[in-house]
């Protein structure tokens, strides 16, 4: 694993030391939006227009933050505007790859080995960390954005008039739920869980321990009165909490030591994360052999032998009790 210093790759791990043995995320940098006709993005960002064809996604099956973006494209029915090329789960000393070998779809589009060429191929001289998930325009040959939060807001909204699917995962009279939702499940739980298994000190460790717990409690005091995260209604923020909650048990639980209980000892998360897994479409999206190989072997400094768990098993098609609490399912279904 590595970064980018001026289109160079050095492959080195995290640098918590600086941080008093905190993991602390850079922030994306690519930031342009896609729009309907590529008028400029929500705080000005240039804009990009929304053309069958013209994007392609690509992620890793293993990676949180690039799952939000599949299922988003599923659930818009983009799968036949927006092509994916998924890497290896192995992230190695080179990054991300599109061995095919060792798993990945490869990159049939630019046929490249590894994610970080694409970030050169974007710009030569590129300084930062090279992520999943990276959003690709083949018109202008370059990675619009790496920013999965906003690549779900585009998705949800920009191709609207080419596909016709008007669900709307972010509708404008719960924004003001959904940011706070958003806000505290991403410090808390969707970083949260790297915080805690990338800490390099106890008492790090033990601060985002607590603070995850604390969410995660929160989060499940707050189904059990409502069906989804902003009400009756089916929402982004119900995606984003989704990948980090789907990956718990089999992983973070264990590799990452958030061990205080397992999303299965939570009854309202772990009845609301079968209901979302059994949504339709959701299931596909979910590849758990990705998922385990890629941290287990991935993290040596955490897991030095690469020896990937046979467990547990998660029973996530089993019945769930959701429908005792009124929901309206996606907005715009009907
Ligand atoms: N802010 C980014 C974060 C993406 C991210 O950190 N992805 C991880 C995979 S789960 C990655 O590619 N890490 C490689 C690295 O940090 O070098 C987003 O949400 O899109």
């Amino acid at each position: 694993m590595g970064l980018l210093v001026e289109g160079e790759w050095r492959d080195q791990w995290y640098d918590t030391k600086s941080h008093g043995g905190e993991f602390v995320r850079e922030s994306a940098k690519l930031r342009d939006w896609i729009t309907p006709a590529g008028a400029a993005g929500p705080d000005g960002q240039p804009g990009l227009a929304a053309e069958p064809g013209r994007y392609h996604l690509y992620v890793s099956l293993a990676c949180p933050w690039a799952h939000r973006t599949l299922i988003m494209r599923k659930l818009k029915g983009l799968e036949g505007l927006i092509g994916v090329s998924h890497t290896s789960p192995l992230m190695l000393d080179q990054g991300w790859s599109y061995r095919i070998d060792e798993g990945s779809s490869g990159d049939d589009l630019n046929h490249v080995d590894y994610h970080r060429q694409l970030y050169t191929l974007s710009d030569p001289h590129y300084t930062g960390r090279v992520t999943v998930p990276a959003l690709w325009d083949r018109h202008q040959r370059r990675i619009v954005n790496n920013e999965s939060a906003e690549i779900l807001r585009m998705l949800n909204s920009a191709f609207d008039e080419l596909t016709g699917n008007r669900l709307d995962f972010y509708p404008a009279d719960l924004r003001d739920v959904i940011d706070a939702v958003n806000a505290d499940v991403y410090d808390n739980i969707n970083n949260g869980v790297y915080k805690t298994g990338f800490a390099t000190e106890q008492a790090v460790y033990e601060k985002h321990f607590e603070a995850l717990f604390a969410c995660l409690d929160r989060m499940e005091a707050r189904l059990d009165g409502q069906r989804y995260l902003a009400g009756a209604w089916l929402t982004e923020a119900d995606i984003r909490l989704f990948t980090t909650l789907v990956r718990f048990d089999a992983v973070y639980y264990g590799h990452f030591k958030c061990n205080r209980q397992p999303i299965a000892d939570f009854p309202n998360l772990s009845n609301y994360l079968r209901e979302l897994y059994q949504w339709p479409g959701m299931t596909e999206t979910v590849d758990f052999d990705h998922i385990k190989r890629h941290y287990y072997y991935s993290h040596p400094t955490i897991n030095p032998t690469r020896i990937v768990p046979v467990g547990p098993s998660l029973a996530l098609d089993a019945p769930h009790d959701r429908e005792r609490l009124p929901g309206q399912g996606i907005r715009g279904a009907d």
